[in-house]
C-alpha cells in the first residue's frame, strides 16, 4: 500500500477553489483520486467533496479555537486522517469534550497549515456543496474511465458520492452497474414538470395516460427492511420518528423488502384533506428523535393522537421501487403500480385514473379539485421510474386562481413605463364595510395597449393626484389570476396574494360585484380554488 499525504489533497483542494474552468477542475480532481489507494479512496474521495466520511464527529466550531500551532512539515497520510477522524467521531460519554479537545490537537499538532485549513473546513462543513459533489462525479468518471452517466445513475441510487467513487475505482463500469439501490438508504425521488392545464400536460405525457390525484401533503420515500422501517422526506432527511403512522401502516404490510414512494397528508373529520400548512406544523411539531427500527413510539403516539384530536398524517402511496429482493425502477409506470397494489392495501393508494383522452383527464381534474385536492399530476403509464428527474412523464397541473379585483390606486411606472399608470393596487370587498381591503400591487401580464388604456381611465377616476400613487374611486374591476394567498403583515387583512398578474379588466362588472375578502380569506385556508 502507498498511502497519499493529507498535504497533496489540500493542495489539490485549494487548486480547484483558484481555478475557474469546469474541465480543468475535474482535471485536478480525477489525478488526484487516482493517486489515491484503494483503501483512502472512501474518506479521500470525501475530502475532496468536501465532506467526511463520519456524519457526527461531535466536533463543532467552537472546539475548532484556540488549537496547536501548524507543524512545519506534512507527515499525514490520508489514510491516518481518517483514523484520527474516526477516533473523535468515536468519543462518548463522560468528560468527552476534554477527550475529543486533546485528540483534536493531536491531530492539529501534526498538521501544516494548510492541512489545518482543509481539515477546519471539512469540520465545519464550508466545503460541502452540491457543485463541488458535481464536479467530483465527473471527476469519478474520469479517473475510472466510465461514462458520466454511468457514474450520475449510481449516484442517484446509492445517494453516496463515497460508495459510487469506491466502487468506480475498484472495478469500472461493471461494479457500478451492479449498483441497485439499498433498502434504507433514500435515492433522489422522481420529480414533476408543471402544465397550466390537463390538455398541455396529456400533450407532454401522451395517451393514454394515468391521472393522479396531487396531494398537498409531505413527500414520504419508506423503506422497509423486516422490521426496520426508516421514512425519508424529498430532500432525503430522515423523518421516521415524526411519521409514526406511516411506520404503523408500512409495518402492517405483507412484504419484508420494499422502498414505497408517497405523500403523507392530514385529514379532517370527513375525510378531506388538511391545508398544506397544518400537514406541515403537525410533522414539525413532533420531535420525537428520529429512529430507524421497530420502536413501540408508533401506538403511543397515535393513540396520544386520537385522545387530543390531533391531526393524523395518513399515507398515499403511488410508486413502488422495490419489493422483496426485486428493483423496480428500470419497470413501466403501470407495472411497478400493479406491483404497488398487489402489495399494500387499496385504502393506501393515491387515487388514480387511467384516461385516453382530454375529456376523461379533465373529468378526473375536476374531481380532484371537488375533493379538496391541489391538483393532478399526469403521468406517462409506460416510464420508468427516473430518480432525481424532473422529466416530462410526471407533469403536474393546479388550477389557476383568479379573483375579480378592484383597483384602489395606481403607481407611476418607471424607465420602459414612464408616463404610464402601471404598478395596479388591488383591493378585495368587504361585504359588512363595503371598503375595499388591499392584497398586493402588480403590473405583470399589461400589455403596451392596456397601459394606455389604463393611464386614461385611472386619471379619469382619480381622486388624489400624487407625484407617486394617483388614488382612484374604486370603480374599476380587474381579473387577477395569483399563485396562492399567503399571510403578510404588509396589508390590512393580513394576507397577500402570491405572483398576482393581471388577466384582463372586467368591463362587465361593478365594483359591488367584485370578489370579496371572505372569498381571499377560503383560498388562504385552503377550502376553496377561487
Ligand atoms: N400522485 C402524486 N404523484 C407524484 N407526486 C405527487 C403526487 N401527489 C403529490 N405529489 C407531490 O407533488 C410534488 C410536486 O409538486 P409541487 O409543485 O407541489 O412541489 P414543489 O415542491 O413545488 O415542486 P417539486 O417537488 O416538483 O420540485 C411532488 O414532489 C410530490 O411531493
Amino acid at each position: 500500500m502507498r498511502f497519499v499525504r493529507f498535504i497533496d489533497l489540500a493542495a489539490t483542494s485549494a487548486a480547484v477553489s483558484a481555478t475557474s474552468g469546469r474541465r480543468a477542475k475535474v482535471e485536478l480532481l480525477a489525478d488526484a483520486l487516482r493517486r489515491l489507494d484503494p483503501a483512502e479512496v472512501e474518506p479521500g474521495a470525501g475530502y475532496l467533496a468536501g465532506d467526511l466520511r463520519q456524519r457526527q464527529t461531535g466536533v463543532g466550531y467552537a472546539s475548532l479555537r484556540d488549537l496547536p500551532p501548524p507543524a512545519a512539515e506534512p507527515t499525514l497520510t490520508v489514510a491516518a486522517v481518517d483514523a484520527a477522524i474516526e477516533q473523535i467521531a468515536a468519543v462518548q460519554g463522560a468528560g468527552s469534550q476534554a477527550r475529543r479537545r486533546t485528540l483534536l490537537g493531536a491531530l492539529y499538532s501534526a498538521a501544516t497549515a494548510d492541512e489545518q485549513r482543509l481539515l477546519t473546513a471539512l469540520f465545519g462543513g464550508e466545503l460541502r456543496q452540491g457543485a463541488q459533489a458535481g464536479l467530483l462525479a465527473d471527476a469519478v468518471a474520469r479517473a475510472a474511465e466510465v461514462p458520466v452517466a454511468t457514474v450520475r445513475r449510481a449516484l442517484l441510487l446509492a445517494g453516496d458520492l463515497r460508495a459510487v467513487a469506491v466502487a468506480a475505482l475498484a472495478g469500472g463500469a461493471a461494479e457500478l452497474a451492479g449498483f441497485g439501490l439499498r433498502v434504507g438508504r433514500p435515492l433522489a425521488p422522481m420529480l414533476a414538470q408543471s402544465a397550466p392545464s390537463v390538455d398541455e400536460a396529456l400533450a407532454a405525457t401522451g395517451t393514454p395516460a394515468v391521472v393522479d390525484v396531487k396531494l398537498d401533503g409531505i413527500r414520504i420515500q419508506v423503506h422497509r427492511s423486516g422490521a426496520d422501517i426508516a421514512v425519508f422526506t424529498r430532500s432525503l432527511d430522515e423523518i421516521t420518528g415524526r411519521m409514526p403512522e406511516v411506520v404503523a401502516a408500512v409495518r402492517a404490510l405483507p412484504g419484508r423488502e420494499m422502498v414505497l414512494d408517497g405523500e403523507a397528508i392530514g385529514l379532517d373529520d370527513t375525510g378531506r384533506p388538511l391545508p398544506f400548512q397544518q400537514t406541515s406544523s403537525t410533522a414539525a411539531r413532533r420531535t420525537t428523535p428520529s429512529t430507524t427500527g421497530g420502536t413501540p413510539v408508533a401506538p403511543a403516539v397515535l393513540a396520544a393522537a386520537a385522545t387530543t384530536g390531533a391531526t393524523v398524517l395518513t399515507p398515499y402511496f403511488f410508486d413502488l421501487l422495490h419489493l422483496d429482493g426485486q428493483d423496480l425502477i428500470d419497470l413501466p409506470g403501470r407495472e411497478r403500480w400493479a406491483a404497488l397494489a398487489g402489495a399494500v392495501d387499496s385504502s393506501l393508494l393515491v387515487g388514480r385514473m387511467e384516461v385516453d383522452g382530454p375529456e376523461q383527464a379533465g373529468a378526473a381534474f375536476a374531481a380532484a379539485i371537488d375533493a379538496g385536492q391541489e391538483g393532478v399530476v399526469v403521468k406517462a403509464p409506460d416510464a420508468p421510474y427516473d430518480a432525481g428527474r424532473r422529466g416530462a412523464a410526471w407533469v403536474k397541473v393546479k388550477p389557476r386562481h383568479t379573483l375579480d379585483l378592484v383597483v384602489l390606486a395606481v403607481e407611476w411606472g418607471s424607465g420602459r413605463r414612464e408616463g404610464w399608470l402601471s404598478n395596479l393596487h388591488l383591493g378585495a370587498r368587504d361585504p359588512r364595510s363595503g371598503d375595499f381591503v388591499m392584497l398586493g400591487k402588480t403590473f405583470k401580464g399589461l400589455t403596451d395597449e392596456l397601459l394606455r388604456w389604463q393611464t386614461e381611465r385611472f386619471l379619469g377616476l382619480a381622486v388624489e393626484r400624487g407625484d407617486w400613487v394617483v388614488r382612484v374611486r374604486p370603480e374599476q374591476v380587474v381579473e387577477i389570476a395569483f399563485d396562492g394567498v399567503q399571510t403578510s403583515s404588509r396589508y390590512p387583512g393580513g394576507m397577500a396574494l402570491r405572483f398576482a398578474r393581471v388577466v384582463r379588466y372586467r368591463d362587465d362588472k361593478s365594483a359591488a360585484e367584485a370578489d370579496t375578502i371572505d372569498a381571499v380569506r377560503a383560498i388562504h385556508a385552503g377550502r376553496s380554488t377561487g
